[in-house]
């Protein structure tokens, strides 16, 4: 029964993808978030615990969870990764000392049973910054190119302007409609 819904729900168009976005602290995740639900920036503190909004993208519905990224609560993050479709990883593209730091999250997060066949959209955010690395920097620093088992992309955004997150969201979404 369970099946045939939700296989009349994917006919219809309405069958909800679950998303996670993750990141370190303060790279824009709820910020990234608010920008795609509403078109504006909101003001954000440190998220503890999470957020979670229903996105809609022409029929296709994206369930959307925005996890803390603290240090302290990054060890939480795999207490959301069952059904996971697709991973938002935010990256605050001016924070170079920690890209290290991301790039264990990524391999870590790529190495998990729960997460076997979800897709990487990469956030480089905060390209409004003078100071931020690019992507093709970042793609380089994270070894993107030798990610074979997970569809990934990488797209720069500023989540204060929303410039660059409708890119983002498109891919998704074309992956959404490729499974
Ligand atoms: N300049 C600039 N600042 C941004 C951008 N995106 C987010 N910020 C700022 O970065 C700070 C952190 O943003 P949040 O969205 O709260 O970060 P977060 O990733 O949710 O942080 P945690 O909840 O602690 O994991 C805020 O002051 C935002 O206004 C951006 O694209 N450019
Ligand atoms: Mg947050």
């Amino acid at each position: 029964m369970g099946q045939l819904i939700a296989k009349l729900m994917g006919i219809f168009g309405n069958q909800e993808h679950k998303v996670i976005i993750v990141g370190l602290d303060n790279a824009g995740k709820t910020t990234i978030l608010y920008q795609l639900l509403m078109n504006e920036v909101v003001h954000t503190s440190p998220t503890i615990g999470s957020n979670v909004e229903e996105i809609v993208l022409q029929k296709t519905h994206f369930l959307v969870w925005d996890i803390g990224g603290q240090e302290a609560l990054r060890s939480t993050w795999d207490t959301y990764y069952a059904n996971t479709e697709f991973i938002i990883l935010v990256i605050d593209s001016t924070d170079r000392d920690r890209l290290r730091a991301t790039r264990e999250e990524l391999y870590k997060m790529l190495a998990h049973e729960a997460l076997r066949d979800a897709s990487v959209l990469i956030f480089a955010n905060k390209q409004d910054m003078k100071n931020s690395m690019t992507t093709v920097e970042i793609s380089q620093f994270l070894t993107l190119s030798t990610i074979k088992d997970h569809p990934w992309h990488i797209q720069g955004c500023c989540a204060l302007t929303g410039e660059g997150l409708p890119a983002g969201l498109q891919w998704m979404k074309s992956q959404a409609t490729a499974n």
